[in-house]
């Protein structure tokens, strides 16, 4: 780690800071959701204190210092904004600055000497100008080594920040930076669950789905070589499939949508139907959430699934995806700041296109009835063959008990089920006839076993009232005749 602190550094008070100025950064608390701790080989790093659920903004703050956007990384003019920018800060302001990690090499030598002139049109001279050089170089390293790009694609320029400016790099980070206009702070939002102890982890370069050697190439910058799962270890393998079917996934979204990309000289198998981006769409979530990028990258691939869905003519479809999208647009970067075309105004289009009965809404609404009521036939059908096997399965056990009965029983067993099966008929009859229910159960009670079976016998087949009524009049009697039942 060759950061350094200097406590009773101002920068145009520059003979206390040597060569061997000592750095001196403990691990101190932060926030109660997260502390400054040392690492092995990473330097310092953001860890939580306790376990964080996604969609938590764990970082609000304004920049320490900023340079405008126009003031580009090998600008020479950078270094003097950089120590303008510095000039005002008080000695409190200046400590967390001065503590922060620097690549001196990110100082090329256009900017020293950029830094020197200035230094010389200051009055410096000798020493003091050879210290002065070597403090605002040091100045100008922390500025390019730890800077994040403010706003959408760095528009409203540079800045150095307390906490976020502490934050490693991951391929697969676990929070999102994004710069709240309104209050001009930078916020850093959880993607996923942390557990207590997890690293806090950006990511320095965009399309992190690009393949690992130009990951690396690209974090060059920050002089490290990235070792997280997606980079090495047993996973980075799949990790590398995944990547290059997203990025090849992209490639074909680029090209359908018309935007400049490589495509021209990489063939790609282009969708032939809508049917089919719909289907790419939700490979590219599936691939992403396997990946575990699920900041905006799964926002924006839900948002594509909800476009070729309406396309597809998937009303209902594109409006879930939209709702998913704007979960996790919201999750990444929280309910403030809204992006200028935001995952909520598609939605809210969708919503009322869906309120004003669009075709491909209402289309969508009938083929959705009909599968359902397709769907619950089905069920039907199979909760009666399954009642059926079940009825089958009882009686061929209770068959199978029956024989397995002493003469005497068995014969009075077979006499009993056929009594109850002579019930069934009798009731079932009387159903069909209109008879009361209850008429019937009182002259079933009165009927000894060999007289149920015969009435049974008699009644198989009856329907009509009149000709159960002549059938009950036929019937052997014992004297329990219904009272008042007519019978
Ligand atoms: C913005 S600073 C991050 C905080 C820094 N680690 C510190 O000690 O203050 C960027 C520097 O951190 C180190 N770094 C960040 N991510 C890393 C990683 N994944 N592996 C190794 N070093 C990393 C590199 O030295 C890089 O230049």
């Amino acid at each position: 780690m060759d950061g350094i602190r200097t406590d009773s550094l101002h920068l145009f008070k520059t003979d206390s800071l040597t060569e061997d100025t000592e750095l001196k950064v403990e691990t101190f608390d932060i926030t109660p959701l997260f502390e400054l701790r040392l690492t092995a080989g990473k330097g310092f790093g953001l860890f939580a204190t306790q376990a964080i659920p996604r969609g938590t903004c764990i970082v609000e703050e304004p920049a320490l210092i900023t340079i405008p956007a126009s003031v580009s990384q090998n600008d020479p003019e950078r270094a003097i904004h950089i120590i303008q920018a510095l000039g005002p800060l008080s000695r409190d302001q200046l400590d967390p600055y001065t503590g922060l990690h620097y690549n001196i090499r990110s100082v090329n030598s256009f900017l020293r000497a950029a830094i020197r002139t200035y230094l010389i049109s200051k009055q410096y001279t000798g020493d003091a100008l050879k210290a002065a050089v070597k403090v605002h170089t040091t100045m100008a390293a922390i500025f390019n080594t730890d800077c994040v790009a403010m706003g959408e694609d760095g528009k409203l320029g540079s800045g150095i920040f307390q906490h976020f400016s502490r934050a490693n790099h991951s391929c697969t980070p676990n929070v999102e930076n994004c710069f709240n206009t309104i209050t001009g702070c930078e916020m850093l939002h959880t993607v996923r669950d942390i557990d207590e102890g997890e690293e806090i982890t950006v990511t320095y370069i965009d399309q992190l789905y690009r393949p690992a050697d130009e990951r690396q190439h690209a974090l060059r910058r920050w002089e490290f070589e990235c070792e997280c799962e997606a980079c090495e270890g047993p996973k980075a393998m799949a990790s590398v499939r995944r990547r290059r079917r997203v990025e090849e996934i992209h490639r074909v979204f680029d090209r359908v949508e018309g935007k400049s990309s490589s495509w021209f000289w990489q063939p790609v198998r282009m969708p032939r139907s809508a049917t089919e981006k719909i289907q790419l769409a939700e490979e590219l979530v599936m691939l992403l959430r396997e990946e575990g990028l699920v900041g905006m990258p799964l926002a924006q691939a839900y948002r594509r699934c909800s476009k070729y869905g309406l396309e597809a003519g998937q009303g209902l479809k594109s409006l879930e995806y939209a709702r998913s999208a704007v979960e996790v647009e919201q999750t990444s970067i929280g309910t403030v700041m809204k992006l200028p075309e935001n995952a909520e105004a598609w939605l809210r289009l969708l919503e009322e296109m869906a309120g004003s009965g669009d075709r491909r809404f209402r289309a969508e609404r009938e083929r959705m009835r009909l599968e359902s009521e397709r769907v619950r036939k089905m069920e039907e059908k199979e909760a009666a063959r399954q009642a059926e096997r079940i009825e089958l399965e009882r009686k061929s056990e209770e068959k199978q008990r029956i024989e397995a009965l002493p003469e005497g029983k068995r014969r009075k067993e077979v006499m009993k089920t056929a009594v109850k099966k002579g019930r069934r008929v009798v009731r079932a009859s009387a159903e069909r006839s209109g008879l009361a229910a209850v008429d019937v159960d009182r002259c079933l009670a009165g009927l000894g076993g060999e007289e149920t079976l015969a009435w049974a016998e008699k009644l198989q087949g009856v329907t009509a009232v009149s000709e159960f009524r002549k059938a009950l009049d036929e019937q052997p009697r014992n004297g329990h005749r219904a009272n008042g039942s007519g019978f």
